[in-house]
C-alpha cells in the first residue's frame, strides 16, 4: 500500500509503518503522510518492575529492533498502546469473557492510555510516549456484554476502542490527546517527523 504525501509534508521523509493496526494506518493517511506498511512479528513480552510509561516504550522499541537497520531516507514507525488502572497493566484482552472483566475494572473509573512510539531514522533510535486519561463513567454489564459480543475487541488494550459504541457511550472526558488513546499521539510524532534532520 502506498499513499501520496501532501506539499506541507515533504520535508518528512518517507515512513515505513511496523503495525498491523488499522487505526494507526489510518491516522497517518489522515495526517497526509507518505508511507508503506511492512509487518514483522515481534514478541511483546516485558521485563517485570517497568513503569506503564517504560512498558509502553520497551515494546515499541522492541518492535522497531526487528528492523536491523533503515533502507536509505526512509523512517521506521512503530508504537505500542498500553492502558493502566489501579497501578495495573492492561493488554489485550485473550477471550470475550477476559474482555468482559476488563471493562468490569474500567468502569466508573479513570485509567491512563499510555502509547509508547519509536523511529528508526538514519540507524538511531529515537523513542517518545504521551499518556492521556480517559474517564469511564458506571456501565451495565448488559452494556459491556453485549459491545463485547457485538465489537469482539480482542485486538485492542483495555478492551475498547474509544471510536466505537462503548467510548462514544461510556466515556464521560478525557484529558490529552485523544489520537493518543486511538494508537498514535499524532501531535507529538509530527512534531518529531519534521525535526528528523534538524
Ligand atoms: C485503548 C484503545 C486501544 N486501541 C488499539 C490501539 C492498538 O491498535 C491496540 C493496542 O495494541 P498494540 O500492541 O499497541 O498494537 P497492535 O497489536 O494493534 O498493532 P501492532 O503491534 O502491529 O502495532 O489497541 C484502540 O483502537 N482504541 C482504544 O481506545
Amino acid at each position: 500500500m502506498n499513499y501520496e504525501p501532501s506539499t506541507m509534508n515533504q520535508s518528512i521523509p518517507k515512513i515505513i509503518l511496523a503495525s498491523k493496526s488499522p487505526r494507526r494506518q489510518e491516522l497517518l493517511r489522515l495526517m497526509d503522510l507518505d508511507f508503506e506498511v511492512v509487518l514483522k512479528e515481534v514478541d511483546e513480552s516485558y521485563p517485570d518492575g517497568l513503569t506503564p510509561q517504560e512498558v509502553a516504550v520497551y515494546i515499541a522499541r522492541k518492535k522497531a529492533e526487528a528492523f536491523d537497520q533503515t533502507v536509505g531516507d526512509e523512517v521506521v514507525l512503530t508504537a505500542d498502546t498500553i492502558v493502566c488502572v489501579d497501578g495495573l497493566i492492561l493488554g489485550k484482552p485473550e477471550t470475550p469473557q477476559h474482555a468482559i472483566e476488563m471493562l468490569q475494572i474500567l468502569s466508573g473509573k479513570v485509567h491512563l492510555v499510555v502509547t509508547g512510539v519509536c523511529l528508526l531514522y538514519k540507524n538511531k533510535y529515537n523513542s517518545f510516549f504521551d499518556v492521556s486519561e480517559v474517564f469511564f463513567r458506571q456501565m451495565s454489564l448488559e452494556e459491556i456484554s453485549s459491545y463485547v459480543e457485538q465489537y469482539n475487541p480482542l485486538d485492542k488494550a483495555g478492551s475498547y476502542g474509544i471510536q466505537e459504541r462503548i467510548g462514544l457511550i461510556g466515556i464521560e472526558k478525557i484529558q490529552g490527546s485523544y489520537t493518543n488513546v486511538v494508537g498514535l499521539p499524532t501531535e507529538k510524532l509530527y512534531a518529531q517527523l519534521i525535526n528528523l534532520n534538524k
